[in-house]
C-alpha cells in the first residue's frame, strides 16, 4: 500500500481537492479495470477521452482521481488532482507506486523505424551469456531473467512498464533492455523512467497514420534522446542521415557506430552470406550467423552498447558470434528440394528494401525470388503502395495478401498496395487475399534453388480480422507445405 502524496513526487499539480492523505491499491487508467482503492488517471486518448469516465471511476471505488479538467458535477467521493497532462503524470505516478525500479538496475533502450527488437534482443542474450540477470522488454515478448511474459505493445503502458520492472529488480536483476516506440514517447509511457543508455537505429517510413508527419515522427524520437540524463549514453547510426539530429539537444554522452562514416565504433562487411557475416569489427574479423547488411549495423549497435557499458571487448565478441537474431527476423528453413523460404518481419518499405537487397546479395546464382506481402488494416496506408512498388522491383515473382487486415476490407488493402507498382511488374504480381493460400502457391510457383520470403509477420502467431486473433504462423505453414516439396 502506497499514499497519494507519497507517489505524486515530480508530479507539478495546479489544483487539489482534497488531502491527497489517502492510501492508494493500485494506479488504474482504465476505468473498466477500477477497483475499489485504487487510483484512477483520466487520459484523453486517440478514441475517446477518458474524463468521460471519472464518474464511472468514482463510483466504482476510486479514491483519487488525476485529471487535466475538472469534471462539471462529481459527487467528491475521491481527491481530486488537476495537472497539465495526465498521460506525462501517470509516467511519474507509476514509477514512483513502484519505487522507481529504472534506478536500480542499468535500464538501456533502443529507438528507430527497424530493428529495435534485434538489438534488444542480442543484447539481453549476449548479457545473460556473459553472466548477468538481465530483463528484456519488446515486440516479441517480455522476459524476467529467463520467465517470458507476454507482451502486447513493443513498449508497454506505464504501469505494467514499472510493474515489470520492479519484477526484474525483486529477481535481481542488473540490466534491461528495451524497446522504445515512438507512440511510448508521444503517449509519455517512459515518463519517469532513469535510462543509463540509449541506442538509435535508424528512421524511415512508418506510422504517419499516427504521427502524421515525418517531422513529428522524428520529433518523438529525438524527444527520448532530449530526454536521457547526463550520466546516460546516446549511441547513434552515424550512417543515417538523423542520426546526429538525434543527439542535438541530448546531455548524454554522445556516441555514434557507422559502417561508412567516421564513428566511434566501426565495422566492415567482409562476407554477407546465408550462413552468415564476417565483419572486421574494431579491427577484429568475427563471423556472425545473423544475415545481411541491416544486421552488421544491429550487430555494431550491440557490440558499442556493450562498449559503452564497460564489457570485455573479446567476451562480447565471442557471445554475439554464437547468438542467431530475434524469432521472425530473417529466419530461414530449406525444403527438401531445395527451396528456401524465409520469414521476415519486414513491415515497412525500408525494411523490405533491406531483406530483399539482401537476398540479392547473398542468392548464388539466378534463382528467383518470390515475395509474400501484405499491409497491416488501421495503419499506416500511405505505406502501403511503396511497400508493394519496392517488393515488385526486388522480386521476380509478388504474390499480394493479407496482414493483420484489423476492421478493413483486406480488398481494399491490397487495393491500395496494387496503386503502387509500375506496370511494367504488374504481370508478376498476383493477388490472393487469404494468407495461406498465397503461401501455398508461392510454394507451388517456385523450382529447386528458389527463394521465397513471407515478409510482414514475423513472429506473429496470429493473423487479425475484425477484433479476433486467429491463430496463423507464417514458419508453420511454410513447414507444412515445405515437408511435400520433394
Ligand atoms: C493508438 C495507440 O497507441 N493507442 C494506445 C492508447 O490508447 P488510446 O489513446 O487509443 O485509448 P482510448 O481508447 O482513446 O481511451 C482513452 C482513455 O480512456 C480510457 N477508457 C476508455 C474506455 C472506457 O470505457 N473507459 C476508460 O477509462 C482508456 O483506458 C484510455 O486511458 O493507450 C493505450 C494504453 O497505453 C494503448 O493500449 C493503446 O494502444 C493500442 C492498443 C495500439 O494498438 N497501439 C499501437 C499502435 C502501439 O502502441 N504501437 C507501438 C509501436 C508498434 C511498433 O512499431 O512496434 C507499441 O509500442 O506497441
Ligand atoms: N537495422 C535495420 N535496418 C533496417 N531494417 C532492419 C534493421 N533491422 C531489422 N530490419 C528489418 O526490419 C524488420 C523488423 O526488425 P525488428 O523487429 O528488429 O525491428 P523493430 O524496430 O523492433 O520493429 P517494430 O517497430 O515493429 O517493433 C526485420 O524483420 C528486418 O526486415
Ligand atoms: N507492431 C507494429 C508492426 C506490425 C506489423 C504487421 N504485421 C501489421 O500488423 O501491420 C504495428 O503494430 O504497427
Ligand atoms: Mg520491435
Amino acid at each position: 500500500m502506497r499514499y497519494l502524496s507519497d507517489i505524486l513526487e515530480g508530479v507539478a499539480f495546479t489544483e487539489l481537492q482534497g488531502s491527497a492523505d489517502v492510501e492508494i491499491s493500485a494506479v488504474v487508467f482504465d476505468s473498466r479495470k477500477v477497483e475499489p482503492g485504487c487510483l484512477f488517471v483520466a487520459l484523453k486518448g486517440t478514441a475517446v477521452d477518458g474524463h468521460d469516465y471519472i464518474e464511472q471511476a468514482v463510483k466504482q471505488g476510486a479514491v483519487a482521481v488525476i485529471c487535466e479538467d475538472l469534471p462539471a458535477h462529481t459527487a467528491q467521493e475521491a481527491d481530486f488532482l488537476m495537472v497539465a497532462n495526465s498521460a506525462k503524470a501517470l509516467g511519474t505516478i507509476a514509477a514512483n507506486f513502484y519505487e522507481n525500479p529504472s534506478s536500480n538496475l542499468k535500464l538501456v533502450g533502443v529507438t528507430g523505424t527497424n530493428g529495435k527488437t534485434t538489438v534488444a534482443t542480442l543484447l539481453y542474450k549476449v548479457f545473460r551469456d556473459m553472466g548477468y540477470k538481465c530483463g528484456l522488454l519488446s515486440t516479441v515478448e517480455n522476459q524476467v531473467n529467463g520467465r517470458i511474459i507476454p507482451s502486447t505493445h513493443t513498449t508497454p503502458d506505464p504501469v505494467v512498464l514499472n510493474k515489470l520492472l520492479a519484477d526484474m529488480v525483486d529477481e535481481g536483476c542488473d540490466y534491461c533492455f528495451m524497446e522504445v516506440s515512438s507512440h511510448a514517447v508521444a503517449q509519455h509511457r517512459i515518463e519517469g523512467l532513469r535510462f543509463s543508455g540509449g541506442i538509435f537505429t535508424n528512421l524511415t517510413h512508418d506510422h504517419l497514420d499516427y504521427h502524421k508527419t515525418f517531422e513529428s515522427y522524428l520529433k518523438a524520437k529525438k524527444a527520448f534522446f532530449d530526454g536521457l540524463p547526463k550520466s546516460a549514453f546516446a549511441l547513434t547510426n552515424g550512417d543515417d542521415k538523423n542520426g546526429s539530429v538525434m543527439l542535438q539537444n541530448t546531455s548524454a554522452h554522445k556516441k555514434s557506430y557507422g559502417l561508412k562514416s567516421m564513428a566511434d565504433y566501426r565495422a566492415r562487411i567482409i562476407e554477407n552470406q546465408f550462413g552468415g557475416l564476417l565483419l572486421n569489427i574494431d579491427n577484429e574479423e568475427v563471423w556472425f550467423k545473423l544475415v545481411g547488411t541491416f544486421n552488421a549495423y544491429n550487430l555494431l549497435a550491440v557490440y558499442a552498447a556493450a562498449m559503452l557499458l564497460e564489457q570485455d571487448r573479446s567476451k562480447v565478441l565471442i557471445s554475439l558470434s554464437k547468438l542467431t537474431g530475434a524469432e521472425g527476423r530473417f529466419e530461414y528453413i530449406v525444403a527438401p528440394n531445395k527451396v528456401i523460404g524465409i520469414v521476415d518481419y519486414a513491415h515497412t518499405p525500408d525494411a523490405v528494401q533491406n531483406v530483399l537487397s539482401t537476398v540479392h546479395d547473398i542468392r548464388k546464382g539466378k534463382e528467383k525470388v518470390i515475395t509474400v506481402i501484405g499491409c497491416g488494416g488501421d495503419r499506416d496506408k500511405t505505406k502501403r503502395p511503396i511497400m508493394a512498388k519496392v517488393a515488385t522491383e526486388w522480386s521476380d515473382k509478388v504474390i499480394l495478401t493479407s496482414d493483420n487486415p484489423r476492421t478493413e476490407d483486406p480488398a481494399q488493402i491490397i487495393k491500395d498496395m496494387e496503386a503502387g507498382i509500375d506496370p511494367a511488374f504488374k504481370r508478376n504480381t498476383l493477388s490472393i487475399a487469404d494468407r495461406r493460400e498465397a503461401i501455398r502457391t508461392a510454394c507451388m510457383l517456385a523450382q529447386p534453388g528458389d527463394i521465397i520470403l513471407l515478409a510482414g509477420k514475423g513472429h506473429e502467431k496470429y493473423q487479425e480480422v475484425n477484433g479476433v486473433k486467429n491463430h496463423f504462423d507464417d514458419m508453420e505453414e511454410l513447414e507444412d507445405q515445405f515437408k511435400d516439396m520433394i
